[in-house]
């Protein structure tokens, strides 16, 4: 598991954004993909906002997913088994770089055909302890044609664009990349959350 861990860090020391596939095994992926398809199919997910809990705004012209936050208390077995997961990948992670990270929040997310998330900053204005953003794609068939990259900007450069395929995970720090995400020519879904330091 630490291979992974330090595939996914090691790339982001090297290029601010890490990248590594296949940090979910693919069972694992499966399982929490039928678990968003089935809370799509409940209709438990809600459209996402921007902002924080204090100041949440709905506006559909800046993103269009729909989202589900994951709980321990939902005692659901692949989202126990994702939180564990991440509890060692964030043991694994302070120990090698220091971060002091001591919390996370994570979502489902369902970009529906021709959503998108326009270019923003994960970090909240008035509430810094984002500290690192990661995406865990769950789509196992998606091909170039289908859009929905995660495009990141970086200084002076052309915008890195990143294909949202099946077990990609993707981190980056919260407060400096803007990214979005392009409109997605059919359903895209992921897990997306941040590594807090409070
Ligand atoms: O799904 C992605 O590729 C990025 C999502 C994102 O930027 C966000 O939810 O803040
Ligand atoms: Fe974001």
């Amino acid at each position: 598991m630490q291979t992974i861990f330090d595939t996914l860090i090691n790339s982001f020391v090297e290029n601010r954004v890490g990248i590594a596939e296949n940090f979910l095994s693919p069972q694992l992926a499966g399982d929490l993909k039928n678990n968003l398809i089935q809370l799509f199919e409940n209709r438990q997910m809600q459209s996402a906002g921007t902002g924080n809990s204090e100041q949440v705004s709905h506006d559909k012209a800046v993103r269009s997913d729909v989202i589900y936050w994951l709980d321990k208390k939902h005692n659901d077995v692949h989202e126990n088994a994702f939180f564990a997961l991440m509890d060692a990948f964030i043991l694994h992670l302070n120990n090698s770089c220091y971060t002091g990270i001591n919390g996370y929040e994570f979502h489902y997310a369902l970009y529906k055909t021709g959503s998108f998330y326009k270019k923003h900053i994960d970090q909240f204005r008035n509430n810094s302890s984002r500290q690192y953003s990661m995406i865990i794609y769950l789509n196992t068939d998606w091909v170039a044609g289908d859009g929905g990259q995660l495009s990141i900007q970086h200084a002076g450069q052309a915008a890195q664009e990143i294909d949202p395929t099946g077990g990609k995970t993707v981190f980056f720090k919260s407060s400096e990349l803007e990214h979005e995400v392009l409109v997605a020519n059919k359903p895209r879904m992921s897990i997306t959350g941040w590594l807090k330091r409070d």
